[in-house]
């Protein structure tokens, strides 16, 4: 299959894993005979500092060109601690949403058994856990009117959804479900918000088209308190902009590391593909940051051209590089390997074994070293 792709690194950690990801991908074209291309394109802060735009018009045309976009991170301190900035990285991340109509963020959670063992939550409660949370991109308050007053006293931000926005992910979440474990947790403010009592009304009728589906319903403090206490009731979390933002941040701590999760934005046209993480700008450029969230999304990118065999394979290698603890800091404490490290195993794993990454670095079998 030829596919091509438009890269778009952004900032801080963004380019150190994307990197990784696109090795991967080369090992995957090369092992399964395809052709993937990747178009390099600016968003963000990096972009800002270019062009004074944190989405350049030939960025969302290359992204509208492509096939898929891999997405690293946004997002830079200078602009963070300077919140009267009118013009900001993440702007660039909200628009190249909206603009190519990512309605839904698809963010699985799964469990290695080397990590439920390293954890610091009860191992009982998070074995098995195995979830995805289907996440609303395009509306709610991110994409409300925000308003501050002349006299700096008073702000707001809009919270608007019609049903429309609600109907088509709500319509993903459910055939999401039948092919998973048939149960469909709509988590809301319902008892708060006028959005979240329209969400109930909508989701309770689509419900009735999808007979099988278990669907029920949880206010959103409650659904964080349950996602530590028993994560392993949840099989596909339906909700809005906001709190499935919060919530799988939250849920990244059941894996071991937000380092872990990838996700996938789908729209009508074309998709998305970025760990749910951000540009953790204290690591950027000292090779320590955790790939395998854009390495996953690199996975979600093969399934969603239904390449599930090559999906598979980088799966396979996500979880022995974590099985053989070729980890970065974040899930290693002990033995830290680099982001680059981890990038090499899974593209020399990929195309033939453990072995040859262990000899290319000179390092015993299981040796606990530091590279
Ligand atoms: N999709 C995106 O591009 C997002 C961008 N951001 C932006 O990123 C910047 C930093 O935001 P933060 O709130 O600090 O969130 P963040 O996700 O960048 O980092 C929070 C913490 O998570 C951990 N972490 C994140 N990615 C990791 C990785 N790959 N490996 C290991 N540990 C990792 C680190 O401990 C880090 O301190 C801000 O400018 C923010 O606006 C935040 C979230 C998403
Ligand atoms: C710009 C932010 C809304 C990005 C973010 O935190 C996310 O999508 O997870
Ligand atoms: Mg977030």
């Amino acid at each position: 299959m030829e596919l091509k792709i438009a890269l778009l690194s952004g900032d801080g950690i963004g380019p150190e894993v994307t990197q990784q990801a696109v090795k991967v991908l080369d090992a995957i074209a090369e092992k399964h005979g395809h052709t993937f291309t990747f178009t390099k394109a600016d968003v963000g802060a990096i972009a800002i500092e270019k062009t004074g735009n944190p989405l350049p018009n030939e960025t969302l045309e290359i992204c509208k060109n492509s096939d898929a976009i891999l997405f690293g991170a946004i997002g830079d301190p200078k602009y963070d601690n300077n919140p009267d900035n009118a013009i900001r990285p993440e702007q660039g991340l909200l628009k190249l949403r909206k603009n190519l109509g990512l309605f839904a963020n698809i963010r699985p959670l799964t469990t290695y058994p080397t990590l439920i063992h390293k954890s610091n939550l009860k191992k009982d409660v998070i074995k098995g856990t195995d979830f995805v949370i289907y996440r609303e991109l395009t509306s709610g308050i991110y994409f409300g009117e925000h308003t501050s007053s002349s006299d700096g006293k008073t702000a707001s931000d809009s919270c608007t959804y019609t049903t429309e926005q609600i109907d088509r992910i709500s319509h993903l979440a459910f055939k999401a479900a039948q092919v998973r474990r048939k149960k469909l947790t709509l988590v809301d403010k319902a008892n708060a918000l006028e959005t979240s009592r329209l969400w109930r009304k909508r989701v309770t009728e689509i419900g009735q088209q999808y007979p099988d589906i278990k669907l029920e319903y949880l206010f959103v403090d409650n659904a964080a308190m349950q996602l530590i206490l028993k994560p392993t009731q949840f099989d596909v979390i339906l909700t809005e902009n906001l709190f499935g933002d919060i919530l799988s941040d939250e849920a990244s701590v059941i894996a071991g590391s937000i380092g872990l999760l990838a996700s996938a934005s789908i729209g009508e046209k074309t998709a998305l593909f970025e760990p749910i993480h951000g540009s953790y700008p204290d690591a950027k450029g000292k090779n320590i940051a955790n790939p395998l969230a854009s390495v996953l999304s690199a996975a979600m990118l093969l399934d969603y051209f239904s390449l599930h065999d090559e999906a598979e394979d980088i799966r396979i290698a996500v979880e022995k590089s974590i099985e053989l603890n070729i980890s970065t800091p974040d899930l290693n404490s002990t033995n830290h390997f680099s982001t680059t490290n981890v990038g090499n195993f899974l593209s020399d794993f990929i195309l033939d074994d453990e072995n040859t990454f262990y000899n290319k670095n000179n390092i015993d079998l299981g040796q606990s070293t530091i590279i």
